[in-house]
């Protein structure tokens, strides 16, 4: 056994707009633990891949494109949100498009690239404990996390929460266009041939549709503390 396998950490896997990312950081706050959000990553690789040119087609070359960027998270000094440099660059708010999650949900079905992203994941496992958000966090990646959860909602309203998201933001977008999207990211996500977007075994399902942040962090804390 590898000495970080000791460490304790929760997975946190499911569709977009599920509410990972907000569940995950409110438990990891709670917690006290780290958080890897693992989407950024493959958001990051996608990022570069359009900016180069590259044809997402073209795995050796999107492959390539992973192993060489550099990919780095950097804590505010004032313990505010994470940045992630890419290739050095801040790229801030650039990776959270929906263009952005289209090029990452396309090249994260290349199994090079999942290779070429695994190390780092891996080694963000540390003390006192880390929360993983992704779509193979408890299958693939750690599939020895002690605490597994699936989180999922109904894809209606999973669309509502993003498009609310996005006008709060002030993108302007059309809901039915929002879910076509996401059940066409759902569709790819869960059919491609490696680490398929799946529950773990063992995890515990939690159904938000209709539930608010809160009620979904203290079942997902329940889970952790028992
Ligand atoms: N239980 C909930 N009830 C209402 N709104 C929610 C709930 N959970 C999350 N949200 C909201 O839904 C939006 C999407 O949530 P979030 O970004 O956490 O989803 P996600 O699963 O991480 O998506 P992605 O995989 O695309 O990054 C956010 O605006 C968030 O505040
Ligand atoms: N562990 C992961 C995380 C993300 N992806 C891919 C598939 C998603 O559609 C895309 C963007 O993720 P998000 O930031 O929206 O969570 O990245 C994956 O394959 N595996």
């Amino acid at each position: 056994m590898n000495s970080s396998a000791t460490i304790p950490m929760l997975t946190i896997d499911g569709p977009s707009g599920s509410g990972k990312g907000t569940i995950s950081l409110h438990v990891a706050r709670e917690l006290g633990w780290r958080l890897l959000d693992s989407g950024v990553l493959y958001r990051a690789v996608g990022w570069v891949v359009n900016q180069e040119g590259i044809d997402p087609a073209d795995h050796a070359a999107v492959t390539a494109c992973a192993q060489r960027t550099r990919i780095e998270f950097v804590a505010a000094d004032d313990g505010s949100e994470v940045r992630v440099l890419v290739n050095d660059e801040d790229l801030g708010s650039q990776l959270r498009t929906e263009v952005a999650g289209k090029y990452a949900s396309a090249i994260a079905a290349i199994p090079g690239v999942r290779e070429a992203l695994l190390q780092l994941q891996l080694s963000l496992r540390q003390a006192p404990g880390l929360v993983a958000d992704g779509r193979d966090m408890g299958t693939v990646v750690f599939p020895d996390a002690p605490f597994k959860v699936f989180l999922t909602a109904s894809v209606a309203e999973r669309a509502a929460r993003r498009y609310k998201q996005l006008r709060e933001k002030g993108v302007e977008v059309k809901l039915e266009a929002l879910q076509q999207d996401l059940e066409a990211r759902d569709a790819r996500d869960t059919s491609r041939a490696v680490a398929p977007l799946k529950p773990a075994e063992g995890a515990v399902v939690v159904d938000t549709t209709g539930l608010s942040i809160d009620k979904v962090v203290a079942k997902v804390l329940a889970v952790v503390r028992g």
